[in-house]
């Protein structure tokens, strides 16, 4: 191909730029990683990878007030790609020279993949000087690593990495994206904090989750997320939560009951990993938007039911994580129809059909006045009917809430039980320990009944939970892309690095150790950035009073109640995905504690 025909396809691509999108476009260059503004449309270079960039990737960036906010475009990439492909066809009658034609696209993909794995991570990234892992494969990166079981305790591959390498980090993803990880306490601090809203999470990462939960809480970035966040936080107060304990006791109860049940007919070594599971779902259920899932008792696997299931199952399956990883780079592969795909495709309709249903419902009975339940959803669209029209949520932001409840408050909560009960398991004496303090405090089991207040003085149980959030945080990694050109592209925070650094927790940090949050001196080192299980800071966790007050109640019962311990011969690894799961599930001993 001849200079001119660069310069002249350079000057298509810009006017096919102007026309549609503005001229003063920034594209977030997905191969490269960091947001980089194009100063002038006449280098080749640049023009060949925002080409094949567009193709990959479909979000676009816009600088307005010198900040980045995503935009979409006013075409879709592909369709502007295919308007590219007519122009060359006609403009340089490609058609009548099919060699020709072939040879460019062969060369310009060979070129692509070339320059994207082999040439760019290592020679061009402004992140290539940083230590880091070599990569195991062309293909995955350090991925495999990464995703790898962890037999041998709660010590993540990265917390590893982050040993060797030092606390700020760089490990390579699919085809070799580099990508850094931080575990410097500061910049922590910089993200979460001082500077939450230069970080957004990264778009071609949750494309798949988003198609789940929508643009609820968990994904709005902006101006959006900041009124969902405002109009939210009422909900989630010390008064309202406090109003929930009594559903936390309640499925509780269910729980153990049917627990003992399965003692009594004869197993002492009891599968507890659906029994949880479908305890908090129950629970964020009833707590979310006063919905009876009934998942502990019901046999019938009512739709509602399966959806959540199916999405998690779905969800956490490692083919589907493949298909996420690949669909960030090839938004087609999520579109293949395989099962993985087909299912999910389902579960996204079934789920967003069934939240419609609960909010229509919701919608009908505040049409008479004020809604009477005090659950999550209900307190919303009460707050929001009396919200001038520009601050409401929408009908859709508000359905969007319901299945970002039921993701973040169920498998979160989920997860921190069972690890709770496992460790508690292969800790005698931190059992005892709990349970002498819960008797001391609540002698006749029967009369459980404590108040929210009465849940968060019991000591040792708070010790517990927040040990276990330590050293097995439900959510170990939280990823963040700078809108605002850095040094570094692409932040990943590994809150189990610094939640297990012996700098701050001392020789036994890879350890099981309530008791350490009883030691003064460790306290008054420990801040909100070496801290994290929730996050801190904007974006963290709405849900941290609703999961502290749901776990403590739920172990408090379950140890005055129950005496757990391993099973002989029986393993438990720890499957390190989006929230660590037991693996293959929770196999403990049980025996009654009368
Ligand atoms: C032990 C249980 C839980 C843990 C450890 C946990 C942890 C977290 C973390 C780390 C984040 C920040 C993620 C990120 O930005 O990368 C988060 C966000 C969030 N969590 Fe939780 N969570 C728990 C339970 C809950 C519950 C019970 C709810 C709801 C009832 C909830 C609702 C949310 C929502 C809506 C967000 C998004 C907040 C925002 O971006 O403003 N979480 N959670």
């Amino acid at each position: 191909m001849s200079s001119k025909f660069w310069a002249e396809l350079s000057n298509d691509y810009e006017k096919l730029f102007e026309t549609e999108i503005g001229y003063d476009v920034i594209i977030y260059a997905g191969e490269e990683q960091y947001v980089k503004e194009i100063h002038a449309h006449s280098n080749i270079l640049s023009i060949r990878s925002q080409y094949f960039h567009s193709a990959f990737s479909n979000e676009l960036t816009e600088k307005k007030d010198g900040k980045f906010i995503f935009k979409k475009p006013n075409i879709s990439p592909q369709l502007f790609n295919i308007i590219l492909i007519i122009i060359f066809i006609l403009k340089y009658k490609m058609l009548s020279d099919p060699i020709n034609l072939v040879s460019f696209f062969v060369l310009g993909f060979i070129g692509w993949i070339t320059h994207k794995i082999l040439i760019w991570p290592f020679f061009v990234s402004p992140l290539k000087n940083i230590p880091g892992p070599p990569p195991d494969s062309l293909i995955y990166g350090n991925v495999k690593a990464l995703l790898s079981i962890e037999a041998d305790g709660f010590v993540e591959p990265q917390f590893k990495w982050y040993k060797k390498y030092g606390n700020i980090l760089k490990y390579y993803g699919i085809f070799n994206k580099p990508t850094i990880f931080v575990a410097d306490p500061k910049i922590i601090q910089e993200i979460t904090l001082s500077r939450s809203y230069d970080f957004t999470k990264p778009y071609s990462n949750n494309k798949s989750a988003i198609a789940l939960l929508g643009k609820g809480l968990i994904f709005a970035e902006g101006d959006v997320y900041k009124r969902q966040r405002k109009m939210m936080n009422p909900a989630f107060s010390h008064s309202n939560i406090k109003g929930m304990v009594l559903d936390f006791i309640r499925v509780t109860t269910t729980l153990i009951d049917l627990i003992k049940k399965e003692m009594n007919q004869g197993n002492s070594n009891v599968n507890l990993t659906l029994y949880i599971s479908k305890a908090t779902l129950d629970i964020i259920g009833l707590v979310g938007f006063s919905y009876e899932f009934n998942s502990l008792t019901s046999k019938r696997i009512c739709n509602s039911i399966r959806w959540s299931f199916q999405c998690h199952s779905r969800y956490v399956s490692r083919c589907h994580y493949a298909i996420i990883m690949f669909s960030s780079y090839f938004s087609s592969v999520g579109h293949i129809p395989i099962d993985v795909n087909l299912r999910y495709k389902e579960a996204c309709v079934v789920i967003h059909c069934e939240s419609k249903k609960l909010i229509d419902v919701k919608y009908k009975e505040a049409e008479n006045g004020e809604l009477k339940n005090k659950d999550l959803l209900s307190l919303l669209i009460n707050n929001n009917k009396t919200l001038p029209d520009e601050e409401k949520l929408t009908y859709d932001e508000l359905k969007n809430q319901i299945m970002t409840f039921l993701i973040a408050g169920h498998e979160t909560t989920n997860v921190t039980t069972s690890w709770a009960l496992y460790l508690l398991a292969h800790h005698p004496h931190h059992q005892d320990l709990l349970r002498e303090e819960l008797v001391k405090a609540y002698p006749d089991k029967s009369q459980f009944n404590p108040t929210y207040d009465e849940i968060h003085s019991l000591e040792f149980l708070n010790c517990v939970l927040k040990e276990v959030l330590r050293i097995a945080a439900p959510i170990p990694i939280s990823k963040r892309l700078n809108l605002k050109d850095e040094f570094f592209g692409k932040y990943l925070i590994p809150k189990a690095s610094v939640q297990k650094s012996a700098e701050i927790w001392g020789p036994t940090a890879e350890e099981f150790d309530p008791k350490r949050w009883l030691d003064s001196a460790l306290i008054k080192k420990i801040n909100n950035y070496n801290y994290l299980p929730f996050l801190n800071g904007a974006r963290g966790c709405i849900g941290n009073k609703v999961a502290s007050a749901e776990v403590k109640i739920m172990l408090a019962m379950l140890i005055m109640n129950f005496v757990f311990k391993p099973i002989e011969g029986f393993q438990i690894k720890r499957r390190a995905l989006f929230t660590p799961k037991v693996d293959p599930y929770l196999g403990l001993g049980v025996s009654s504690y009368s």
